[in-house]
């Protein structure tokens, strides 16, 4: 279990301490999480998930009982929370909070977080640019200390703020109507109309403080409405393998 909180940001060149970073955004249900995480295992990269971090911090919050739209309590929790996420394998990720007793002092949160409930939530806390600059520090000490060879990092501001120098960007996406379908196959009793209200919101609030939705100069446009899983997978694969011919 990779563990670290740290405020200290290494800066995010080509590879961080020999990392090569692959840096994908894209907005809800677009396949961040599963595509990437095929497409790391094949290359033999780490996967960090950095909206996970988002979800946990907004369970920890709802958890506490605290106000879910105040800075100061999630600044707070930053302070003193530990926060784990693997980066290899299976996704497991613990939270520690000072007053929690869980299995080893840490609280498993890896299915809790994938509640609507929460999913309903997250916007609200990462919608605070202080809170997102000590999360991106966290996710840069994470990389910089994997000891990895390459490791994806998926989310919504990876491409233009946590590694705008990484040799491959890309922007991950799906049309509105085929991320609801896909998301719905995965939630039984939701209806792909639900689940579309559901997708449009949250991206509708996140864009207030991030675009995910226009690809950045430089960063390569992958639009898999027309794709399949598989076919998806390959496209990221071919994109770095493409990017690391170009750097020899
Ligand atoms: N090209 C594809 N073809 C078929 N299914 C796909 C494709 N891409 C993703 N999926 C499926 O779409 C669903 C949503 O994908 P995933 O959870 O990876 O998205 P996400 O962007 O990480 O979502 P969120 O932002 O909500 O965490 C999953 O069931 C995944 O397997
Ligand atoms: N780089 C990121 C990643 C995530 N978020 C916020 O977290 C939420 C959950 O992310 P998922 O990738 O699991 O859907 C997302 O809705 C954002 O509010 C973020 O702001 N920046």
């Amino acid at each position: 279990m990779e563990n670290a909180v740290t405020n200290e940001a290494p800066s995010t060149g080509d590879a961080v301490d020999g990392t090569v970073l692959v840096a994908i955004d894209g907005p809800a249900g677009s396949g961040k999480s599963s595509v990437s995480r095929a497409a790391a295992d094949r290359l033999g990269f780490g996967i960090l998930d950095t909206g996970a971090a988002y979800r946990a911090l907004a369970w920890a919050l709802r958890e506490r009982g605290d106000d879910i739209d105040s800075e100061a309590a999630a600044l707070t929790l930053l302070d003193g929370w530990h926060y784990g996420i693997t980066l290899r394998g299976e996704q497991r990720v613990t939270v520690e909070l000072p007053e929690t007793v869980g299995i080893g002092g840490a609280t498993d949160v890896t299915a809790a977080i994938r509640a609507n409930e929460i999913s309903a939530l997250v916007s609200r806390v990462s919608k605070h640019p202080v809170v997102r600059d000590r999360l991106n520090a966290m996710f840069r000490a994470m990389v910089a200390e994997s000891g990895l060879p390459g490791v994806v990092i998926e989310g919504r501001d990876i491409t233009t703020v946590v590694a705008p120098d990484a040799p491959v960007r890309l922007l991950l996406t799906a049309s509105p109507e085929v991320r609801a379908q896909r998301r719905a196959g995965d939630l039984p009793g939701s209806s792909a109309e639900q689940v579309l209200a559901e997708l449009r919101a949250r991206d509708e609030k996140d864009a207030e403080v991030v675009d995910f939705f226009t690809p950045a100069p430089g960063v390569v446009l992958v639009d898999t409405s027309d794709l399949d899983f598989e076919q998806s997978v390959q496209a990221v694969v071919d994109a770095v393998r493409e990017a690391q011919e170009g750097a020899r």
